[in-house]
């Protein structure tokens, strides 16, 4: 592929954050260690984000349009030899063609990777991602699930030659975002399902945050545990709001 400035994917990323090593807070991996690259922008507005700093405009002074070469160089300066896993989330970086380039050069260094999306867009270079988080968006959060956007990516990944995981994760604050999250499972029986506890205090955090996400986590698995058409399914927490709160960089 060519490399020339006016290509794609030789354009910079719009990065707001490098950190790491922490640990994969949520989903499959959960528990896993990570660097995480967080692109700025993105499609969709959710109600309870907890990144609207990446499109709502208060951290634009911080976005940083930093080469693929760049961000591997700022990766190793931070976590040294320790890591072996990136995971890209935004944002949308689905927005990025020229993310495809990031892939090439974590690839030729022996690092996996991990991203995380609400599935409303694509980009060729999603095949070559070792772990592909597709994170529809239930009725709680405002957003209109394009259907036949999920069904082109969810098909194009499960059709392409090589190895990679693929899972859905919904968020779920109410029986609404059950019953949806129920009819993407129908739709897709054979992708790994999970369901995450939703946050509902992104902006502040009262005292007892921890002990609220524990009973919405309680109330998820009960509800799990009554669902004959969820046999399969997970219930998770966001393990590192449990351990750090609304903090970033974590
Ligand atoms: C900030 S998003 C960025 C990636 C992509 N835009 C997406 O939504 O999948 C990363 C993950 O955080 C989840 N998330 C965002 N706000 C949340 C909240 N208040 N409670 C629980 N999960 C949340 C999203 O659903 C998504 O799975
Ligand atoms: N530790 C940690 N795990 C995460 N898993 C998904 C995250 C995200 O914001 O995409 C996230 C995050 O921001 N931190
Ligand atoms: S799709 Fe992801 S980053 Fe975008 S607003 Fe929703 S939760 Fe936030
Ligand atoms: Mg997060």
């Amino acid at each position: 592929m060519s490399e020339s400035s006016n290509h794609p994917s030789a354009r910079p990323i719009p990065v707001l954050e490098v950190f790491g090593p922490t640990i994969q807070g949520e989903g499959m991996a959960i528990g896993r260690k990570t660097m995480f690259v967080r692109t700025a922008g993105c499609d969709y507005r959710c109600s309870w984000c907890d990144s609207k700093f990446t499109w709502d405009g208060s951290a634009k002074d911080e976005i940083r349009m930093l080469s693929a070469d760049e961000i591997v160089t700022e990766l190793l300066e931070i976590g040294g030899d320790s890591f072996d896993h990136v995971t890209i989330s935004g944002g949308n970086p689905l927005l990025l063609p020229q993310i495809a380039l990031l892939t090439q050069r974590l690839h030729e260094k022996g690092i996996r990777i991990a991203v995380e999306t609400q599935g409303s867009r694509w980009q060729d270079w999603l095949v070559r991602i070792d772990e592909v988080t597709l994170s529809p968006k239930p009725p709680s959060s405002g957003m209109e699930t394009d259907f036949e956007a999920l069904d082109t990516i969810v098909s194009r990944l499960q059709a392409a030659p090589g190895r990679r995981e693929v899972c859905i994760k919904i968020v779920i604050f109410d029986e609404d975002d059950l019953t949806y999250a129920r009819g993407v499972h129908r739709r897709y029986p054979d992708v790994p399902f999970i369901l995450q506890t939703g946050n509902p205090q992104v902006a502040h955090e009262s005292d007892d945050h921890v002990a609220s996400l524990l009973n919405r986590y309680e109330w998820l698995i009960g509800r799990l545990s009554e669902l004959s058409d969820l046999k399969d399914a997970r219930a998770l927490p966001q393990l590192h709001t449990l351990v750090w709160g609304n903090k970033r960089g974590v």
